[in-house]
C-alpha cells in the first residue's frame, strides 16, 4: 500500500476520498492504471484523473485483451485456441482499479499509478492474468489459516546507454555505469550515488521501502531489496519498483537491465525470495519458529519438504526465459540442484534461522527476469503442498553443493522445465488448467523462437570448422 494512502483504511468510500484529496493537493493530471502481463511487466493505460474518478473507479478502464495474446516483443501468438487470439476477435477486457494501490509518483509529470484486476466483459476475472493467479493462491492459503510474508532481493545492471544507443550498437560493447569490479565496494562514485539517492528517496515517498543498495559482483551491477510484506503487496511493489528504477535511471541517461544473464562473463541477476508464514489469527507470530526447540518448527520442515519436492515442477516460473538458464551454472551463487542448507549460499534453499521473528527460507533459484506474481504463487503452492501433505524434511546439504555427488539437478533448460511443469501433478492441483495452458504455451513459444535462431556463438564456433 502506498504511503500516500492511510494503511488502516479498508473502506472503499474512505479510500476514494483520500485519493481525491491526493489528486487535488498534488495536482495529479494523469494516472497510469495497469496490470502485470505474463512477463510481470506493468501494462495498461494513462487515464486523466477526472476520468478515473468519474468513471473508471466504478466501471473500470477498457482495453483489448491482446495483452495476453502476444509475446514480450508484441508478436502475436499463432494459436487460435488461446484466451486472446484472432479466433476470438480480440474483444475488450477491463481493469478495475484496486484503490489501495494508488501511489503519487514523485518523479513523474504530475502523475500517479494504480494497479487493478483484469475482468472479462461478462464480469468474470481473467483466469490467465497473473494477479488473478496470485490472488486465488492467497485465498487458498487464507482458508487454511496461513498468512504468507515475502521479501524480494533484486539485482540489476546499469548502463550508460539509452534504448537508442543500445540499438545503434546492436547490443554490443555497452558501457556499464561503473567499469570496475568492486563487489561490496564503498567508494562513492558521485554520478552513481546521485541516482541511488534519488531512487531510494523517491521509492520511499512512493511507498516502497528500500533499506540499502550495494555494488554487486559485476561491472555496473547492483542489488537493492524490497522489504517484506504480504504476497500481493510484495508482487505489486516488485513490478512497480522495476518500472520506477527504469524511469528514474533514464532521467540520468542510464538504462537498467533485469535480464538474468546479460553477459556470460559477468555475474547473473537474481530475484531471490525470502519467505515466512504467519498465522492469520496472530499475524505477529512466525510459524517457522518452534520455541521448545529454539529453531525450525514442523511447519517449516514441511514447507522445505514441499518446496524441494516441487522445485523442478515450478522452475519454469522461477526461470521463465531462455536466458534465465544461462545464469544457472556452477559457482554462480545460485542454486543448481534440489538442495537446502542452513545459511548456505550454494544450495537452492537457504534457511536463515536467526531468531523467532526473522526465521525464514530464501529461495535462490528465481532470476530478476521472473514475474513476481508467478514466483510468489509457485512458492506458495509448494509450501501449501508441503504442509497439507506433511512432507518430511529432506536431508540437508552442508558445504559446497556445486561439487557434491548424487544431488538432483533442477531443470537446466527452458524445454526441460516446461516438460516437468506440464507433467506436474502438483501444478495441476494448485493452478487452473486455463492459466497453466496459457503459461506453458507462452514458454514453448519462447523456446521455439530461440530454436530457430542462429546465435553469434554458433557462428564463431562452427562457421569455418565443421
Ligand atoms: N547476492 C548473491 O548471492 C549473488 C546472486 C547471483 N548474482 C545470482 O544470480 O543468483
Amino acid at each position: 500500500m502506498s504511503v500516500n494512502i492511510k494503511p488502516q483504511v479498508s473502506d472503499n468510500k474512505e479510500l476514494l476520498t483520500q485519493i481525491k484529496e491526493e489528486i487535488n493537493s498534488r495536482n495529479v493530471k494523469m494516472i497510469s492504471l495497469g496490470i502485470p502481463d505474463m512477463d510481470g511487466r506493468y501494462k495498461g493505460k494513462f487515464l486523466t484523473s477526472d476520468y478515473l474518478i468519474s468513471n473508471a473507479v466504478k466501471k473500470g478502464s477498457f482495453l483489448c485483451d491482446i495483452l495476453f495474446g502476444w509475446d514480450i516483443t508484441d508478436e502475436i501468438y499463432s494459436d487460435n485456441g488461446l484466451f486472446s487470439c484472432w479466433g476470438n476477435g480480440f474483444p475488450d477486457v477491463y481493469i478495475k482499479p484496486d484503490l489501495k494501490t494508488f501511489r503519487y509518483k514523485p518523479w513523474g509529470q504530475n502523475t500517479a499509478t494504480m494497479i487493478g484486476d483484469l475482468y472479462q466483459i461478462n464480469g468474470e476475472l481473467v483466469e490467465v492474468a497473473p494477479r488473478t493467479v496470485l490472488k486465488k493462491m492467497i485465498e487458498r492459503s487464507e482458508k487454511l489459516g496461513y498468512q504468507f510474508s515475502f521479501g524480494y532481493e533484486l539485482e540489476f545492471y546499469l548502463f550508460k546507454e539509452t534504448d537508442q544507443s543500445i540499438k545503434e550498437k546492436d547490443y554490443r560493447n555497452l558501457i556499464p555505469a561503473t567499469s570496475l569490479m568492486n563487489t561490496y565496494g564503498l567508494v562513492e562514485i558521485p554520478e552513481v550515488q546521485i541516482v541511488f539517492d534519488e531512487i531510494t528517496e523517491y521509492l520511499k515517498e512512493y511507498g516502497i521501502a528500500v533499506e540499502s543498495f550495494m555494488y554487486e559482483a559485476g561491472e555496473g551491477q547492483f542489488e537493492m531489496s524490497v522489504n517484506h510484506s504480504d504476497p500481493l503487496d510484495t508482487a505489486d511493489k516488485v513490478m512497480l519498483y522495476k518500472t520506477a528504477i527504469r524511469e528514474i535511471a533514464a532521467k540520468h541517461g542510464l538504462t537498467v537491465s533485469f535480464m538474468a544473464k546479460f553477459d556470460e562473463n559477468m555475474s547473473g541477476s537474481s530475484g531471490h525470495i525470502h519467505q515466512s508464514i504467519m498465522s492469520i489469527d496472530s499475524p505477529d507470530v512466525n510459524l517457522y519458529w518452534d520455541r521448545s526447540k529454539q529453531g525450525m518448527s514442523s511447519v517449516m520442515e514441511n514447507v522445505i519438504g514441499g518446496l524441494l519436492k516441487t522445485l523442478p515442477d515450478f522452475t519454469a516460473m522461477y526461470c521463465p526465459t531462455i536466458n534465465s538458464y544461462s545464469r544457472l551454472v556452477t559457482g554462480s551463487w545460485t542454486g543448481v540442484n534440489v538442495t537446502w542448507g542452513v545459511d548456505n549460499r550454494t544450495t537452492a534453499l537457504r534457511v536463515i534461522s536467526t531468531d523467532s521473528k526473522s526465521i525464514r527460507i530464501e529461495n535462490r533459484i528465481p532470476g530478476a527476469d521472473a514475474n513476481p506474481y508467478l514466483t510468489l504463487a509457485a512458492f506458495m503452492a509448494s509450501a501449501l503442498y508441503g504442509i497439507e501433505n506433511e512432507i518430511d524434511l529432506p536431508n540437508r546439504t552442508d558445504g559446497d553443493a556445486y561439487v557434491q555427488e548424487g544431488l538432483t539437478p533442477i531443470p537446466l533448460t527452458l524445454d526441460k522445465a516446461i516438460e516437468v511443469l506440464e507433467n506436474s501433478e502438483v501444478a495441476h492441483l494448485y493452478f487452473s488448467e486455463e492459466f497453466l495452458n496459457q503459461f506453458i504455451y507462452t514458454r514453448k513459444w519462447e523456446s521455439e523462437k530461440f530454436r530457430k535462431t542462429v546465435t553469434e556463438w554458433e557462428k564463431k564456433r562452427y562457421l569455418e570448422r565443421v
